[in-house]
């Protein structure tokens, strides 16, 4: 069976969702969605995105994609990679600056690493995409995980619209390369993209779009629950329910 233009994206994480489907919103490639929060084993960052997309084919019973990102710190030889959700929960952004203060080498790369899995008992097959950058503090919205802590070209991912991020992110040079390889199994059959790519800002979520799969959870752990509400009568939010009352983000 042939890969389908219509991809089911498993992930527990809506900025992600929104980032995906916005790169691929001019392609003709149709991204749906299921949010469950998958067991990540520890190993390396092929070993496991594969796991994921081998756990999430068993769990839909079918053709599933999956992401894995990773922060790669390059004084601490690429630590903490695929853990760093775990370092955000617990350290924030100010404490992941601050596990760089003993080197002068504030180099990072951020990875992302898609894994497409045809079905149960099928071997993935992987989309990497890296991008350089480096570990500066805190400089605009945190409305995306350590976005406000990596510099790229004099901004931080957090001070870039969703178009600028979207155009040189880790996320999108991974997404190039399973885009190429969904082509090639179509034989061309994937449309090109239109001259000008669509603007989405990135702290606009869809809550339509990201209610469909179920509950979503940021990366201090605390679920987000995305309702369609509009914001100034301009747009749809994410309203998320904290221990700390009602907020209208989703910083994960
Ligand atoms: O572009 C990004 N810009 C800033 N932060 C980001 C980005 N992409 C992921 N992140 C954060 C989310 C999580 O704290 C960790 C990755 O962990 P990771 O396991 O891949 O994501 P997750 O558990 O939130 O969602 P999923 O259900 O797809 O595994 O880095
Ligand atoms: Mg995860």
């Amino acid at each position: 069976m042939s890969a389908a233009k219509t991809l089911l994206f498993v992930t527990s994480n809506a900025n992600k969702l929104a980032e995906v489907k916005a790169i691929l919103a001019t392609t003709g490639i149709t991204v749906e969605s299921k949010s469950i929060e998958l067991i990540e084993i520890q190993g390396t960052i092929e070993e496991i995105s594969k796991d994921k997309a081998r756990r999430a084919a068993d769990n839909v019973g079918g053709p599933v994609l999956v992401e894995d990102t990773a922060l790669c710190f390059n004084a601490l030889k690429g630590l903490p990679g695929p853990y760093v959700k775990h370092f955000l929960k617990e350290l924030k952004n100010d404490g992941l600056v601050k596990m760089l203060a003993a080197y002068d080498d504030k180099r990072a790369q951020a990875v992302c690493t898609f894994a497409y899995c045809e079905g149960p008992g099928q071997e993935p097959i992987l989309f990497e995409g890296r991008t350089d950058g480096k570990i500066v503090r805190q400089r605009g919205e945190p409305t995306f995980g350590w976005d406000p802590i990596f510099e790229i070209g004099g901004s931080t991912y957090a001070e870039m619209d969703s178009y600028q991020k979207n155009k040189i992110s880790h996320r999108f040079k991974a997404l190039q390369k399973l885009k190429a390889w969904l082509e090639e199994k179509h034989g061309g059959g994937v449309a090109p993209p239109p001259a000008a790519p669509q603007r989405i800002d990135r702290r606009n979520l869809g809550g339509h779009e990201v209610a469909q799969g179920g509950n979503f959870f940021d990366s201090f752990g605390e679920e987000v629950k995305p309702r369609a509400i509009n914001i100034a009568g301009d747009g749809m939010g994410i309203r998320k329910e904290t221990g700390r009352g009602w907020q209208f983000d989703n910083p994960n």
